[in-house]
């Protein structure tokens, strides 16, 4: 009779013989510690990314209908910008719409504070900043990120339109990233909502003074962006916009007979 050769699984591998390993899979993860410097290696952010991705999908992914809004995080309770988002929280809460913003304070916690109070879900995306911040107290639902490019991306895949209130370099970050997006087709069905005509009717000028007469954009380009004072307003367009995109795709659906 022969003698059996030794022989270990280890998950989907089989060794035979010399080629077992010294040490299980489970020793090596948990008998000891070794260098730790690999956390701050690039791989290693690279898998951290991926778990925001996976937290961010998985948190959000059954949101129903939303709407980000943007603005300022400098914005004071005392301030008509401040009063402004609330409303326009509450009217997209009142509409069904879910109200996600950056979690932070001003015009963040404005729009977060007018959809709660209205019933509505309200969501703070918010990001690890070198300085110590929560989330503004009025939110649902929360997470905080720690890079940029993925909570961004949270904003645009789980949003149907962006809202955006007077703000300062990280507002126009946003509304830029939204009408480029928009512009080169990566989004198809995002309206985008200025409020406040006083503070952004400068740059919409600008924008068709010198991108549009210079020929660096298209002469639709500029009407990507709707402007309005009116929270009414904010939530008839982006209401009208879906419906139409809706109607659309229905005609497809017929075109195409499926
Ligand atoms: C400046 C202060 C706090 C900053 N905290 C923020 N928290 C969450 N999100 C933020 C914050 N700052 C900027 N953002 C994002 O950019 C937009 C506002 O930027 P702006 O430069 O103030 O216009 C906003 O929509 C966020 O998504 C001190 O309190």
């Amino acid at each position: 009779m022969t003698e059996s050769r030794k022989i270990r699984r280890a998950g989907p591998l089989t060794f035979h013989g010399e080629a077992i390993p010294e040490t299980t899979t489970d020793q090596r993860l948990l008998d000891r510690r070794g260098p730790a410097e690999w956390v701050h290696t690039d791989p290693w952010r690279v898998m951290r990314i991926q778990s925001e991705f996976v937290e961010g999908f998985g948190l959000l992914s059954e949101v129903g209908q939303a709407v980000s809004v943007f603005g300022s995080a400098r914005t004071r309770p005392d301030s008509p910008h401040y009063t402004l988002g609330e409303t326009v929280g509450a009217k997209l809460a009142g509409a069904g719409y879910t109200v996600i913003t950056g979690g932070g304070p001003g015009m963040m916690e404005a729009a977060n504070k007018g959809a709660q109070k209205a019933g509505g879900t309200s969501i703070g995306l918010g990001i690890e900043l070198p300085f110590e911040q929560s989330l503004n107290e009025y939110i649902d639902i929360g997470v905080t990120f720690r890079y940029f490019f993925v909570r961004k991306t949270m904003f645009v895949k789980y949003s149907q339109a962006f809202v955006v209130m007077p703000g300062g370099f990280g507002t126009l970050d946003e509304l830029f990233e939204a009408i480029t997006l928009v512009q080169t087709g990566k989004v198809t069905r995002f309206p985008v909502v200025l409020v406040g005509t006083a503070f952004w009717g400068g740059l919409r000028d600008w924008i068709r003074k010198n991108l549009l007469e210079e020929g660096l954009i298209s002469p639709g380009d500029p009407d990507i962006m709707y402007l309005t004072d009116d929270p009414d307003d904010v939530v008839s367009i982006i209401r009208d916009a879906h419906v139409n995109l809706a109607r659309k795709d229905a005609e497809a659906e017929t075109e195409n007979g499926t």
